[in-house]
């Protein structure tokens, strides 16, 4: 009797592989960073073949480590980070060049060009996104575009492209499987959302052979198996896919039209469940597909902050200000406020609901008495203002009163950020027991398509609250806060 599924995340930073026995508990944890190379100002880029054998290293220490055998595992469930494009050739496996990650903004001037050219609402009313580098369809493009023969390759058809959850599933059936899910293909640019299918429109503006696509299938059934020759001597059924803010949705048991999650790492992604209305943002929030199950596809509104835990590293490794994030909370706290210090963390331009591409990062109201603890405080404070931004428009988009946050990442541990989090928006926020939403959200679709887990409703029942979060902050204290933090905003948008 199988005994765990395993979740494999394949995030921006690192990649965890976790085990989840039936009562949803972590068994065991393996986590491995990868390199993040950026070859030009703005552009980020990951080694695909590094993210494949880093991914193979973590499931081996786990196994290892945990004393698993490979026949304890029923299933795996993959999640992964989004939009990233990686384009490989389907003979010799190998990738023609890095992966583009989602925050490189290398195709800034294909989207100028694209948008020029009056583009930019057939892609919204396809694809529910707005025209930006965030997305994959500009970086297929540029790969094709820029690596020498990589066009006559895929119009030759010997080229394949995928998002991280493809390029995996593929290595691991020993290049036999060639798919994506729902949520997956929702962030490529070139997905229709409504017809589901490719689009060919787009792929014909943005110059790009269909014949490299992957198939698009559910978030939940089981797909293909693993190699044996590959995968420790089994083949594991692999059975779940989606990307991380959708896996993290599904993991919060996010299931009611109406309910939001927010994810607080590398960025910050607030997802609210949407049910089967798409409802078109005119507010800079994403139409996207929540999962397809059982023959159903559900939608979420979404609003993408770029910058989130990544000023934090920012604060630790460029400023030197602290020697660890975990600090950055004592620090916050011995000051009684930032003394009108605003930081805008727009490093790589401003996602939702700016979608700005060229603004760059402004510190505000700096005094001969701001000092170290005023600046990181105003680098936690900036990550509560911009998901601010989103949850106003996004509760009035849907309609809805949102009257709690679900919360997950790796800064929910922060309690100041969580604290100011919920004073500036002026709703609870719920830290969950398990704080591995995205791996479990992974699971859990992968655990229904083979009968390991029965329903919703178990996982439903499985989601607790560990630590809560009440507002506390007075109005008028509230609004002035954030109202700095809109000047500071209009500001650095006009210094470009
Ligand atoms: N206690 C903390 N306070 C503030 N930020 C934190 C804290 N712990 C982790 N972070 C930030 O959270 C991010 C890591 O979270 P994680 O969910 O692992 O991110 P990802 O999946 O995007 O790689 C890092 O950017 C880090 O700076
Ligand atoms: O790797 P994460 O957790 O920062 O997530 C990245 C998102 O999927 C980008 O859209």
């Amino acid at each position: 009797m199988a005994k765990y599924v395993l979740a494999l995340d394949l995030g921006t930073t690192s990649v965890r592989a976790i085990l989840f026995d039936k009562s949803a508990q972590i068994k065991g944890v393996s986590q491995k960073e990868f390199t993040q190379h950026f070859p030009q100002a703005g552009w980020v880029e990951h080694d695909a073949n590094e993210i494949w054998l880093t991914t193979l290293s973590v499931i081996a220490d786990l196994f290892i480590t945990e004393e698993v055998i490979v026949s304890d595992i029923d299933s795996i469930g993959i999640t992964n980070q989004r939009e990233t494009t990686v384009i490989w050739d389907k003979t010799t496996g190998l990738p023609v060049y890095h992966a583009v990650v989602w925050q490189s903004r290398q195709t800034s001037a294909i989207c100028d060009k694209l948008i020029a050219d009056g583009h930019s609402e057939r892609f919204k009313e396809k694809t529910g996104l707005p025209i930006d580098a965030y997305f994959s369809g500009t970086k297929i493009k540029w790969i094709l575009d820029n690596v020498p023969h990589a066009r006559e390759r895929a119009e030759a058809g010997n080229l394949l492209f995928g998002t991280i959850d493809s390029w995996l599933v593929w290595k691991l059936s020993g290049g036999k499987t060639h798919i994506t899910d729902y949520t997956n293909a929702s962030r490529t640019l070139i997905y229709n959302i409504f017809d589901l299918k490719w689009d060919e429109e787009l792929c014909n503006i943005l110059e790009i052979p269909m014949s490299m696509l992957p198939e698009v299938k559910s978030s939940s059934e089981v797909y293909t198996t693993t190699d044996a020759a590959i995968f420790f001597g089994h083949n594991i059924s692999i059975a779940g896919i989606a990307g991380d803010q959708q896996a993290a949705l599904f993991g919060q048991g996010c299931f009611e039209e109406g309910l939001v999650k927010n994810t607080y790492g590398t960025g910050c992604f607030m997802l609210m469940n949407t049910g089967d209305k798409k409802i078109h943002s005119q507010n800079g929030l994403l139409t996207t597909i929540a999962w397809g199950i059982d023959g159903k596809v559900e939608y979420a509104l979404e609003g993408s902050i770029f910058v989130a835990g990544s000023a934090v590293q920012w604060l630790r490794d460029s400023l030197k200000l602290i020697e660890n994030a975990k600090e950055s909370e004592a620090l916050a706290k011995s000051v009684e406020d930032s003394k009108g210090v605003y930081l805008v963390p727009a490093f790589v331009g401003l996602g939702s609901p700016y979608w700005d591409q060229d603004v760059r990062g402004a510190i505000f109201g700096l005094t001969r008495g701001s000092g170290k603890n005023e600046i990181v405080r105003a680098t936690l404070e900036s990550i509560c203002y911009q998901t601010r931004d989103i949850l106003d428009l996004m509760a009035y988009e849907a309609g809805i009163h949102v009257k709690r946050l679900r919360v997950d990442g790796g800064a929910v541990h922060n309690s100041f950020l969580m604290q100011f989090q919920s004073d500036i928006l002026h709703v609870e926020v719920d830290v969950p027991k398990v704080t591995e939403t995205t791996a479990m959200g992974a699971a859990y679709l992968a655990g229904l398509a083979t009968g390991f887990w029965q329903s919703k409703e178990e996982i439903t029942a499985n989601w607790a609250v560990d630590k809560n979060y009440k507002p506390s902050m007075p109005e008028e204290k509230k609004e002035n806060l954030y109202n700095g933090w809109q000047k500071a905003v209009a500001a650095a948008r006009v210094f470009k």
